[in-house]
């Protein structure tokens, strides 16, 4: 099917707005962006403007309209063009996505994040993603991991990969509002799992590159870098890009000095994985890419050319976690049985997506009746998890 068929083939799914007091979106609004201005206000020793900046976000987010950022911000015009269609309206009325995006955009304005002066550059959620690097916790999980060098390449592959899958449950985000998402049991069940397609496209000496684009920092992000390990030691990718975000972002989202506390965390823990994960980076095999389109308020469909030609030279794109599968298909409501091929058929190259869910946005899933029967908690709580994968 050529693509504009695929594209006909498609239902007419509207977006995910957060009009419905009480329901999933409207919640993050009014509850879990307060909390998480909270935190952040309590984080450092900000002075006044700061604080008072913080406060009326909190105001604006929760019951104001969308204004424009400030116009002497470096991204105002960008901002201006992205947010001509909204300004004015209640944020529960404008599409979710875009209202959490332009909500991380205004937290790093209230900070100053951007500004010249003392906090320019100091990431807010940094007392978070530290105490979570350092829970002893994660050397369990380091432990597990590190026994499976000594595997065969297949098998490697898997453990890695459902490593890398179910670390994505309860990002920092999430445990805001739901403090116990992190220690709730996992089903057993993929909802959807082309866990053989991937292991055929990861066939061992197939060489070729790898894109992998990160989600969560911490106890995401180890297992991630087992996976590029994986890869790149087993000869199943030459070459692998770990995208991150450029700036901080949906709290625990990785970037780069994450990816540097993350190797200082192994340099004790597992030394060795540390040894090649770094000789991989100084000789290119592994490469970081920061693009900003990762916090912009677009989905992958308005991917930027040097991203989209990333893709297309790629043998395969994982994409990871919940926010990167919301834009990678679209966040609308979509009905679960719409084919996933379908609706990422315009993504340049093959493309894998590992996430667990914690919103309810769901394709290629078609047996999911008896699931939603009972209601759309489990598509929210980070239990149910899939693999899809578009040749
Ligand atoms: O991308 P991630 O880290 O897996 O999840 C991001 C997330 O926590 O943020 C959104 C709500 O704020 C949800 O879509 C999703 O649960």
């Amino acid at each position: 099917m050529s693509e504009a068929d695929h594209a006909r083939a498609l239902p007419d799914a509207p977006p995910i707005l957060s009009d419905v007091p009480g329901s999933f979106t409207w919640r993050v609004l009014h509850d879990r962006h307060p909390a998480i201005i909270a935190q952040v206000s309590g984080a450092f020793p900000y002075p006044p403007r700061i604080r008072q900046a913080l406060a009326r976000l909190a105001q604006d987010a929760v019951a104001g309209v969308v204004e424009p950022l400030p116009a002497d911000a470096h991204d105002a015009a960008d901002w201006a063009r992205w947010s001509a269609p909204y300004l004015g309206m209640s944020w529960y009325d404008v599409p979710f996505l875009w209202a959490e995006n332009y909500f991380y955009r205004r937290l790093l304005e209230a900070v100053e994040y951007f500004r010249p002066g003392p906090w320019r550059g100091l990431d807010p959620f940094t007392p978070q993603k530290s105490a979570e690097l350092a829970d002893p916790a994660l050397d369990a999980d380091l432990a597990a991991l590190a026994g499976l060098t000594t595997r065969p390449a297949e098998e490697q592959l898997t453990a890695a990969v459902d490593a890398a899958l179910w670390g994505n449950r309860a990002d920092l985000a999430t445990r805001v509002s739901d403090p116990e998402a992190e220690h709730r049991k996992q089903a057993s069940d993929l909802v959807a799992d082309d866990s053989a397609v991937l292991r055929r496209l990861l066939a061992p000496g197939t060489g070729g590159t790898v894109c992998l684009v990160a989600d969560n920092a911490g106890r995401e992000l180890i297992p991630d870098l087992v996976l590029v390990d994986v890869l790149l030691r087993n000869r199943l990718a030459d070459r692998v890009e770990l995208h991150l975000k450029p700036q901080p972002y949906f709290v625990s989202d990785a970037m780069l000095h994450d990816l540097l506390s993350c190797l200082r965390r192994l340099a004790d823990a597992e030394p060795a994985l540390r040894e090649r994960l770094w000789t991989a980076l100084d000789d290119g095999s592994l490469e970081v890419v920061t693009d900003p389109f990762y916090c912009e308020p677009l989905s992958y469909h308005d991917l930027p050319g040097d991203l989209a030609a990333r893709f297309r030279a790629a043998k395969l794109t994982i994409v990871k976690g919940d926010l990167n599968y919301r834009r990678l298909v679209g966040d609308r409501h979509w009905p679960a049985h719409t084919p996933f091929d379908a609706v990422t058929a315009y993504f340049p190259g093959a493309v894998a997506a590992l996430r667990t869910l914690k919103s309810e946005v769901l394709v290629g899933a078609p047996d999911v009746a008896a699931l939603d029967a009972a209601g759309v908690g489990w598509r929210l709580d980070g239990t149910h998890g899939l693999i899809q994968v578009r040749v």
